[in-house]
């Protein structure tokens, strides 16, 4: 619920998963699916930069529709277009995304003990005004859309965005930022700890802009060791699905359902779903029948296909999809079908629909047939 008054929603499939309600097929979207392999993407970005498109509200909403458009019926979902780092922007910091290079940060936080932490650290972050670009890109892409799918925010989290704003971009051996969990670990908690009260800020005011789902992107999870992962990612991710319903609960709205992707982080699964997310997503290493198993009904799973099955013909996308479906009826209606991380550039868009003509196919026997028991209320 949020304070605009939008029409009715039509399709409530990912809603109900999520709660795990009776569901007719398994949902399904897949993360990154506003992007570069539409050629429609690459049109309405022309050569503007990326940063400038997604703080052009009319562009974002346009954008993150056409996915929706192109496979009317067959998605379930849309989710804003926007980035992770505008998190780390809002803090004063400068992030650049290079053309097929990726982001880029010319002056990221090398020192604990230098002013240019302490400032960012330190500087009172007023999302409206920062971040009100995503916020009217919700509300016009919600007013856009008629019902006819919910709308996903999401949010970075704080490890993953700690590492971008102490690595400078992306990384492979993740050497800065390693070494300050490990020689400052006090400073380290500080700013994981600021990133994650921004987080909720804007969570808040993405879900008051009419976001109907959250994503919490934890990308570099697995770049932690278990030990690590519980010291320096999982209690941000707690602070966020602790506080996020908190919040929407002193304003007079109702929760919010939430996931949590922690990318890599498979040794953390069982924890991740007692971590106060409804739904977690699970990355292609995990093997679906064994997650159900673990999961045990406590959260609806959401995933996991390789990506790169789209870029090996359509007769292995159905293998696999008949695969991970069946591998998901454990989890009896809780499953959210999703890709194990972002879809990639050079993708066919017409691969990618027949990815999803056969998770209708397949989902809608497996659930109209007696193997599946779908929980109901
Ligand atoms: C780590 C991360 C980022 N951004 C994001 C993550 C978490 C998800 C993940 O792990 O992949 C999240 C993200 N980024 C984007 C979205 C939009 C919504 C959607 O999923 O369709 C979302 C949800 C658009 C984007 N974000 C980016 C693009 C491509 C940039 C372009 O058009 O030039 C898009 C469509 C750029 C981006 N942004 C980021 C990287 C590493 C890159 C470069 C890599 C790449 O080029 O794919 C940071």
């Amino acid at each position: 619920m949020s304070i605009h008054e939008f029409a009715p929603l039509r399709n409530d499939l990912l809603l109900r998963a999520a709660r795990g309600e009776k569901v007719e097929r398994p949902p399904m979207w897949v993360m990154r699916q506003a992007g570069r392999y539409l050629p429609e993407y690459n049109q309405a970005k022309g050569n503007r930069d990326f940063f400038a498109v997604c703080r052009d509200p009319e562009s974002a909403s346009t954008i993150t529709l056409q996915p929706v458009e192109r496979y009317a019926g067959l998605l379930d979902a849309a989710i804003i277009f926007s980035d992770i780092l505008v998190i780390p922007q809002a803090m004063g910091m400068t992030v650049e995304m290079l053309e097929n290079k990726g982001p880029h940060f010319p002056n990221p936080l090398r020192d604990p003990n230098s002013p240019e932490f302490e400032q960012v650290v330190t500087k009172e972050v007023d999302v409206k005004k920062e971040l009100g670009y995503v916020f009217e890109a919700i509300t016009l892409t919600r007013k856009k859309l008629e019902g006819r799918v919910p709308l996903i925010g999401f949010v970075g989290a704080p490890w993953t965005l700690m590492s971008y704003m102490i690595e400078g971009g992306g990384s492979k051996i993740f050497h800065f930022v390693k070494g300050w969990i490990f020689k400052h670990p006090e400073e380290s908690k500080r700013l994981l700890q600021r990133v994650a009260e921004i987080c909720v800020d804007f969570l808040v005011e993405q879900v008051v802009a009419g976001a109907q789902f959250i994503q919490v992107f934890d990308s570099w999870a697995g770049e932690l060791s278990p030990h690590d992962f519980a010291i320096f990612s999982l209690p941000y991710l707690k602070y966020i699905s602790h506080n996020l319903p908190i919040r929407l609960k002193a304003l007079g709205i109702e929760p919010v359902l939430m996931t949590v992707f922690a990318k890599g982080a498979w040794y953390a699964f069982d924890t991740l779903c007692e971590s106060g997310y409804q739904t977690v997503g699970l990355d292609w290493t995990h093997d679906p029948a064994e997650a159900c198993k673990i999961a045990n009904g406590r959260v609806t799973l959401q995933g996991n296909m390789d990506p790169n099955v789209l870029y090996g013909g359509r007769k292995a996308i159905t293998e696999n999809v008949e695969r991970m479906l069946e591998g998901f009826k454990g989890a009896k209606g809780r499953h959210i079908i999703n890709l194990g991380h972002g879809i990639t550039p050079f993708v066919d868009p017409e691969d990618l629909k027949h990815f999803f003509e056969e998770c209708h196919r397949v989902g809608n026997t497996l659930y109209s047939s007696k193997k599946i028991y779908v929980q109901g209320r």
